[in-house]
């Protein structure tokens, strides 16, 4: 079998019966990590999701120095610019503009993300085609027990029927229900990795692809740049494997995130109820030294979870606890109670830290909270050791792959705040008043970092995260353009030019042992040195009375 009819084909893939799975996605060539796969900038479907309408455009995604304008007649769909605006009108808005105004006209807000998409698919034959082909679980949804998910179905294609005036009689609604079930079984939501440009898109090659909690690839996305990369060594004719769901929770939480896709999964981690760490190790033959904060791979095999599999298997089943309680309780939303609610779950999660499963959910959403918290308070050396981290001790076994989306985004945010501390420790003589407080640490924070070349490790650790995206990838994600910019700057600094020479070295020949040598100098072991002040800044500011 060839792919489906798609903007991604390529000749590296093929679509073969997979037992107990339908359709998979295969390779016919042996792909390295990092490989890029497939790249398109047209899915079938794409649209920015309600809450992000109105500030990024709705064909490029990009948000602009300005925000985008409207569409005269409908003000549903918000271009950069004329070129955008055409190009949206020839892919869908053409039959989707006038429905949408009578919409508007009757006071009507703004149509939920995959009910438009439906209304699009409805209107526009060749995109109702291509989602026939695709899988949508639609007779186990119907056959439900209790029937709330069909019923919900149903309210939707409703909704989309009347709007695109297709008619609402039982053949037009069946049909709708059908299509909102492909659609929502294959669409792709790519909210939490690139915050900024939350959207949607369907396409069918991808949608070939089966989920594992041990994927083999990646989707990473950038504004229209969609990109599959193997996240490790494929052979031919393997199947690809990625995650559909956040699979770093523990397993009644992943099982939970599956449901709506109808399947048991039967990977690796699911069969040995394997924690983090443990499936961390299935990925041994990635090289997560070079251009990578991650500790040697035989560290991971090492890990106490990895060893102590009691202890670890206890603290597995602890973490879906926990993970509940916090979920229960209330959302802060002042600065003093987002203190409490972080002291609250320190205390929840200190057998974690105790036993340095920092990778555990739910430690690392309460180190990415408290490095936010610390940043929004502009306590700008602690939300770095914070991030320090999150980047080492929790994002590296959480996402072995060191060009995983989350891991270059961790080496922007720690570049991010060394721009901070670089002009606070170089301006100031005494640490900020707010910072004194925390006398002893406090003081060691900032010795830390006026030993370090601060400046030499945000450029390094810019020019990793630049190497490490796809190359589509450099003009059109905004942290890269930004990466870029801050290299410029970096790049006028007087007074560099031996620290530019050795920096220089190791980006032409990383991999040889005087670079290597120079990048645990000047890279790896500062960022470990400010992640364990990170692990006492949490303990110190946190663990309550
Ligand atoms: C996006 S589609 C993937 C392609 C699909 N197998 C097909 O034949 O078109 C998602 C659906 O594939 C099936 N699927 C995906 N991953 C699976 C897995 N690990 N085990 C069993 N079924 C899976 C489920 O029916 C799921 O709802």
């Amino acid at each position: 079998m060839s792919p489906p009819e798609s903007s991604a084909t390529s000749q590296t893939v093929q679509v073969r019966h997979a037992p107990g799975k339908g359709r998979a996605l295969t390779t016919t060539t042996t792909l390295r990590p990092g490989t890029t796969i497939l790249a398109t900038t047209t899915p079938l479907l794409l649209l920015p999701s309600v809450a992000n309408l109105s500030s990024i455009c709705t064909h490029c995604l990009r948000s602009g120095s300005s925000p985008p304008r409207a569409c005269t007649r409908c003000h549903s769909a918000y271009y950069c610019g004329p070129t955008c605006q055409r190009a949206h009108w020839r892919a869908v808005h053409s039959v989707e503009c006038k429905p949408l105004s009578r919409l508007r006209a009757a006071g009507r807000g703004p149509l939920p993300t995959l009910v438009r998409l439906l209304v699009q698919a409805l209107l526009k034959e060749s995109i109702a085609q291509e989602l026939a082909d695709l899988e949508g679980n639609v007779e186990a949804i119907r056959s439900e027990a209790g029937g709330t998910r069909w019923a919900d179905i149903e309210v939707m294609a409703l909704g989309a029927c009347a709007c695109a005036g297709v008619g609402t009689g039982e053949e037009q609604v069946r049909r709708a229900c059908e299509l909102m079930c492909k659609i929502q079984t294959n669409a792709f939501n790519w909210s939490e990795d690139n915050p900024d440009q939350t959207a949607v898109f369907v396409e069918p090659t991808l949608a070939m692809i089966n989920h594992s909690c041990v994927p083999s690839a990646e989707v990473q996305v950038a504004g229209r740049n969609i990109v599959l990369r193997a996240s490790m060594a494929i052979q031919a004719g393997e199947e690809i494997e990625i995650t559909y769901i956040d699979y770093t929770l523990p397993r009644p939480k992943r099982n939970e995130a599956l449901a709506p896709y109808n399947f048991q999964c039967q990977c690796p981690r699911c069969r040995g109820n394997l924690n983090i760490y443990q499936a961390s190790a299935l990925y041994p033959h990635l090289d997560l030294n070079c251009f990578s904060l991650a500790p040697e791979v035989s560290q991971v095999h090492q890990h106490p979870a990895v060893v102590d599999t009691q202890k670890a298997a206890a603290a597995n089943t602890q973490a879906g606890k926990v993970l509940a309680d916090i979920e229960s309780s209330a959302t802060p939303d002042t600065e003093s109670s987002q203190h409490a609610s972080l002291c609250h779950r320190y205390q929840r999660c200190k057998n974690f830290a105790e036993s340095d499963f920092w990778a555990m959910a739910p430690l690392p959403h309460l180190v990415a909270d408290a490095s936010s918290y610390y940043a929004a308070e502009e306590n700008w050396s602690f939300a770095l050791t914070t991030a320090c981290l999150m980047a080492t001790a929790c994002d590296s076994y959480r996402y072995p792959p060191p060009f995983h989306s989350v891991r270059v985004q961790d080496l922007f945010r720690i570049a991010k705040l060394l721009s901070n501390t670089a002009a606070d420790t170089s301006s100031l003589s005494q640490p900020p008043s707010s910072v004194v407080s925390k006398s002893d640490l406090n003081t060691r924070v900032q010795d830390t970092l006026k030993d370090i070349d601060q400046v030499s490790l945000c450029q390094m650790l810019l020019m990793m995260a630049l190497r490490l995206i796809p190359e589509e990838f450099v003009k059109e994600w905004d942290l890269a353009v930004d990466a870029q910019d801050m290299l410029k700057d970096i790049g006028q600094l007087p007074g560099r030019d031996k620290a530019l020479t050795l920096i220089n070295a190791w980006a032409t020949n990383p991999e040889a042992d005087q670079s290597r040598k120079f990048f645990q100098y000047a890279v790896v072991d500062p960022v470990h040195t400010l992640a364990s002040l990170g692990k006492e800044a949490l303990e110190h500011e946190f663990r309550g009375a």
